[in-house]
């Protein structure tokens, strides 16, 4: 190797324990190396890796293991786009999961650039009434240019926002342009201008701001609110005095949070450009926005899970609304968390983190209550609402029509006449769960899952929601060839056709993943039926983040599977669930009413949730787990693997169980999970729990590196999940 040539570690997105070597010219080996991205050949294709250091000289592998080193293809990057927090946060990830650190900085990266695409233009562009326009805009005629008039009135207004929530506004910009009375300009030019202004915060949600802002440095804050308390208010209010500071935002939504009405309400608030990330956009838009916040020109970036990875270079605030939710863990690839992950990031960042919720995970109040977060009560609803009375309703003996009950019936009925609107809950997309046979008892199963499938589109078709197959429903039992299939229990579908027969006056519409493939569409939805009466009937869709003025009751059936599950966290989220979906009933001027329906009225869960509230249950869910020595009082990790056969399956956790030790660490297994097969392939796990999440680090530190190394593990398709947090 000549003097012309440095050695470099590339970190590259596969499932590798450690990076790989390279050699690279001396001359693009320029410092600052680490965290740039490099394309470099492996086996007989290319890749894109990241650089792990500096290169570094190569003369200790000079002739002999140097010379089969390759050469890297191309620098793509002059400067790192991985550094700082972030990069040390993502070295520290890959180390707590156990995760090749390859894989762990693709992640974080927008898809584009993880393809190697060159750091976008991010330079936003937005439009303002010019003098001229203000002085105009009063004898505009009618029509689509003075409403666009009227929208930059109200504050200046970015292209990307526009595009979103305005589209065809180009054509009334140009129109008016050409008179001058509109302009184009930069955004980072502009000052915030809010378009609307705070309400009078209550006393609760003042010393929330308050306490909030008062911290100088890192701290997690749990803003613990009733649903309705108006937390979105605290966090606006906190937000824009960090943009006052001049620092940035984050702020992360569950998946189904992310609406246009919510980035609207920040956007006209704060009166900045919001940056939105989320699975919906396009590569592109999700690698300027990316850019923009590694950039320093977003300010205020919104967004699901894999927000948690966007470069803040500037941060000041971070806030993760509805804490709890289910969607913060990633369920394949890389399993983080994306609230554990930016807590760390705060810690390290030196900005406080408010993680907010009507019905706090466990975890999180164990911290709370334990001193390690600063915990912030909102205990009323926001302005005139009221909480809404919740009634358990026992349904044993009583006739059911499509699960519904007659004081269901009859509660619909009279909600309606008096001009309100009606939320049906039910947690089962599709017509009816099962397809039974009811001469010989044949049901429909799915062949490649242990799962029955699921009946849809009004009997017609089964759909396994496991692995995704389907087929027409058999025109007679498979087995005895009777004509007596019988659709089995309900579901959304069937539900909405029997209250659509029964309710023909008012609109009944059905809300979840079959009939609502976007966030938008679910708008529309709720647009279209507007303030009128009207029933929806929706799964967890509709459960959080909606605002509906006049739903003035909420009717839940059909949770009593929920409550006899083997999971350990199935009450803690059957719980939440309850709360957040009685969360939507008055939560205007309007009372509220929930009606639970269920065959176990005395069930505990219910009667303390009822009677004594969520904070109740969590105390005795948290006493329950605390002896039980389940989490938050012991740490998780999860071996999972699968393969067509059980057989290599059980070889494989069988090493692996062989190599763990026994030095703090609890092992259970191998045990089948919770569903034996799926999608053709049989799972099995290793469950290792310890008191300690110190120890169990350390024996994962250990184990994992081994884990790649047995031959076993050729034969099986394996991961490690650390803080699983379900086991399936
Ligand atoms: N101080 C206030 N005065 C009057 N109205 C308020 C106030 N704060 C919030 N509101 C209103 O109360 C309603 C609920 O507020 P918000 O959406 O912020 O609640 P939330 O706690 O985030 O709710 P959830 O967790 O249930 O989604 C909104 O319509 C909001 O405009
Ligand atoms: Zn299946």
């Amino acid at each position: 190797m000549s003097d012309a040539t440095r050695r470099v570690a590339v970190a590259l997105p596969r499932p590798l324990p450690t990076p790989f070597d390279y050699r690279l010219d001396a001359a693009a080996a320029t410092p600052p190396l680490r965290g740039c991205r490099l394309r470099v050949p492996l086996g007989s294709s290319e890749i894109i890796g990241v650089a792990m250091d500096e290169a570094g000289d190569d003369t200790g592998a000079a002739g002999d293991g140097a010379t089969t080193l390759k050469s890297v293809l191309e620098r793509i990057d002059a400067t790192p786009i991985l550094h700082g927090e972030l990069w040390s946060s993502l070295l520290w990830l890959a180390r707590y999961l156990h995760a090749p650190i390859g894989e762990v900085l693709a992640s974080a990266l927008p898809a584009a650039l993880r393809q190697g695409a060159a750091l976008p233009e991010t330079q936003a562009f937005g439009w303002r009434l010019t003098e001229a326009g203000h002085t105009a805009l009063p004898g505009l005629r009618a029509g689509a240019p003075r409403r666009f008039a009227e929208l930059l009135a109200t504050g200046e207004r970015d292209e990307d926002g526009l595009d979103a929530q305005h589209p065809g506004w180009r054509t009334p910009a140009r129109t008016l342009a050409k008179r001058g009375l509109i302009e184009r300009v930069a955004m980072d030019a502009v000052s915030p201008s809010p378009a609307t202004s705070p309400p009078d915060l209550n006393d609760e949600q003042r010393a929330a701001a308050d306490a909030i802002s008062a911290h100088a440095g890192f701290g997690v804050l749990l803003l613990d609110g009733v649903t309705g308390s108006g937390k979105t208010e605290v966090y606006l209010d906190a937000i824009a005095r960090t943009l006052a500071r001049g620092r940035q935002a984050l702020v992360l939504v569950p998946e189904i949070g992310l609406t246009p009405q919510m980035l609207e309400r920040f956007r006209s608030r704060l009166g900045v450009p919001i940056h939105a990330l989320h699975s919906g956009l396009g590569e592109s838009e999700r690698a300027r926005t990316w850019t923009a916040a590694l950039r320093g020109q977003a300010r205020v970036i919104v967004g699901t899970r894999s927000a948690a990875f966007v470069p803040l270079p500037e941060a000041g605030l971070i806030i993760v609304d509805e804490e709890h939710d289910g969607s913060y863990k990633q369920f394949d690839g890389i399993r983080y968390h994306a609230r554990d992950f930016v807590i760390v990031r705060a810690k390290a960042l030196g900005v406080p983190i408010v993680l907010g919720s009507a019905t706090p995970s466990l975890e999180t109040l164990h911290n709370a209550q334990a001193g390690r977060y600063t915990h912030l009560r909102l205990h009323h609803r926001a302005g005139a609402a009221q909480p809404p009375q919740v009634r358990v309703i026992d349904v044993r003996k009583r006739p059911l029509q499509s699960g519904l009950g007659p004081e269901a019936l009859a509660a619909i009925e009279a909600a309606l006449a008096a001009g309100g609107q009606v939320l049906v809950f039910r947690n089962r997309r599709g017509y009816a769960p099962v397809l039974l046979c009811h001469d010989c008892g044949w049901s429909a199963q799915c062949k490649r899952c242990d799962s029955p499938m699921t009946v849809h589109g009004g009997g017609r078709r089964l759909v396994c929601h496991h692995c995704g197959a389907q087929q027409p429903t058999p025109p007679a039992c498979p087995q005895c060839a009777s004509l007596a299939l019988q659709p089995q229990g309900n579901g959304t579908e069937r539900i909405e056709e029997f209250l659509s027969q029964r309710f023909t006056q008012v609109p009944v519409l059905r809300i979840d993943r079959g009939s609502t493939q976007t966030r938008d569409g679910l708008q529309q939805h709720l647009d279209t039926l507007g303030a009128q009466p009207g029933i929806l009937i929706g799964t967890q869709m509709l459960a959080k983040g909606h605002d509906l003025p006049n739903l003035t009751l909420v009717v839940v059936v059909g949770i009593d599977e929920g409550l006899f599950s083997a999971d350990f966290r199935s009450g803690e989220k059957l719980a939440q669930l309850l709360v957040q979906v009685a969360g939507r009933a008055g939560r205007a001027d309007k009372p509220g009413t929930v009606l639970l329906q269920t065959h176990h009225p005395d069930h505990p869960l219910l009667q303390t949730l009822v009677t004594r509230g969520y904070h109740a249950f969590a105390e005795e869910e948290l006493a329950e787990r605390e002896a039980a020595i389940f989490p938050p009082f012991a740490h998780m990790a999860l071996l999972r693997a699968e393969a067509k056969d059980v057989e290599p399956v059980l070889q494989f956790l069988r090493a692996a169980k062989a190599r763990v030790g026994d030095v703090g660490v609890e092992v259970h297994g191998p045990l089948a999970a919770p569903m034996p097969r799926r999608a053709g392939y049989q799972r099995m796990q290793l469950i290792l729990s310890s008191p300690s999440r110190a120890a169990l680090q350390a024996r994962l530190d250990a184990w994992v590196p081994e884990l790649y190394r047995l031959p076993e593990a050729r034969r099986v398709r394996w991961s490690l999940d650390v803080d699983p947090v379900d086991l399936y």
